[in-house]
């Protein structure tokens, strides 16, 4: 029998039990499940990522849907361990779900939620900080600073790159990679090369305006190019930032040869899943190219990182923050208990998931539909007319 976990208990009378697996930030996402007569069970074990054991333990014999976490294995396992319970509905509190095996959750019915676009802005922010940081060797100067080392000012101290003008590249232009191009363009007056499997029509007629204003302006215009391949990319750009979803295509994606092909004083930022970058590579190109830096928000093997990158002066690490702005994390909360919410109550699904503003309006009920679920189509769940 599973061990028991300790929970915290909100409307114990509710009819619809529904679990999260964490705490989340806010109270919005507490308050909309509970008016709609959800009891809601929400883990408190301290203990930061819960095993599979854990979870059939939360599940138990009856649980209509669950909020879990991205350090979760959502598997065979779990999935037919919540359709035993009675439960139709999961969602991620994240948008990316690499975590979870989509088709054992469509094998026992289980709609899958994740939470995209409340993110896009916040983590492009952050990738955007990581692209400073690295360029203008911030943590360094920082550490340098508070060792007491400071002297005086030198013509050499801390010489890092210049932004403007140079070119940035970004890999996987979505909704994240294309805000952040966009603040790298605006910001800094960089170039643009992305590699997508699609065309980044928005992004591109972007490029194309502020280009024609800054030439209006009497500056030098901002160009785009659509590489024909990754490698492309990798050649050409002054900053990477790697923005793609993590699956089978893109595991390892930056590999030993790959990074050889970059330039010697070239940028690389990853904000999106760590095994998209093979890290041991990564450790052994930033000892023999020590003007070549990172930015790294995600890891390979999180939480830890491989033997040597601490090390690194030329890498700057920070532990998966990218989305972590209060009204981002209270907005996927929000999301994600929607999610659950909506296919409980038998809503239809958000015709469009990149535009769910209208779910995080605090002034105003949400629509009755569910903002994302990743598997619709394979369930045949209907589309909401609203
Ligand atoms: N570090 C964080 O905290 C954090 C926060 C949010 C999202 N993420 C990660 O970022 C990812 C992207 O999020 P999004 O909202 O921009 O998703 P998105 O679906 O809008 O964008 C992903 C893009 O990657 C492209 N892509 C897929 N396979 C590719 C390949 N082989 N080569 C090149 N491009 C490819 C897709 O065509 C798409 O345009 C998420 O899946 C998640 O893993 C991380
Ligand atoms: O995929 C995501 O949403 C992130 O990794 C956490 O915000």
């Amino acid at each position: 029998m599973a061990k028991p976990v300790q929970i915290e208990v909100w409307n114990p009378n509710g009819k619809y039990r529904v679990v999260s697996t964490k705490s989340m930030p806010g109270t919005r996402w507490i308050n909309l499940l509970i008016e709609q007569d959800c009891r809601l069970e929400i883990c408190t074990e301290k203990k930061t990522i819960l095993s599979v054991e854990d979870i059939l333990a939360l599940i138990g014999d009856r649980c209509d849907g669950v909020i879990g976490q991205l350090t979760e294995d959502w598997g065979e396992t779990l999935f037919s361990a919540l359709s035993r319970a009675g439960g139709k509905a999961f969602s991620n509190m994240a948008v990316g779900y690499n975590n979870v095996d989509v088709e054992a959750a469509n094998k026992y019915g289980v709609a899958v939620g994740n939470t995209p676009g409340v993110l896009t802005e916040t983590t492009a922010e952050l990738a955007a900080s990581l692209s400073l940081a690295a360029a203008r060797r911030i943590v360094e100067a920082d550490e340098f600073m508070r060792a007491g080392k400071y002297e005086g000012w030198l013509p050499h101290l801390f010489v890092g790159n210049l932004l403007k003008g140079q070119t940035v590249g970004v890999i996987g232009a979505g909704r994240i990679g294309s805000a952040y191009a966009r603040m790298m363009i605006e910001g800094f007056k960089m170039n643009l090369i992305y590699y997508d499997l699609y065309q980044a029509t928005r992004l591109e007629k972007f490029v194309t305006a502020y280009g024609q204003f800054l030439k209006a302006s009497g500056e030098q215009p901002v160009t785009w190019k659509r590489a024909a391949s990754m490698e492309e990319v990798l050649r050409e750009a002054d900053v990477i930032s790697l923005h793609p979803i993590l699956d089978k295509t893109t595991y390892h994606l930056v590999n030993k040869e790959r990074l050889a092909m970059m330039k010697k004083e070239a940028i690389l930022v990853n904000c999106s899943r760590g095994p998209v970058i093979d890290e041991v590579a990564l450790v052994e190109h930033l000892r023999e190219n020590p003007m070549f830096r990172v930015g790294l928000d995600v890891f390979e093997d999180e939480p830890y990182m491989k033997p040597g990158l601490a090390d690194m002066k030329n890498a700057v690490v920070v532990p998966h923050i990218a989305s972590a702005s209060k009204w981002t994390r209270e907005g996927m909360a929000t999301l994600a208990a929607l999610n659950v919410l909506g296919k409980i109550k038998g809503y239809p699904v958000w015709g469009n998931p990149n535009s769910v503003d209208v779910f995080l309006n605090e002034n105003s009920q949400p629509p009755a539909a569910c903002p994302s679920i990743i598997n619709s189509k394979t369930l045949g769940l209907p589309v909401s007319k609203l």
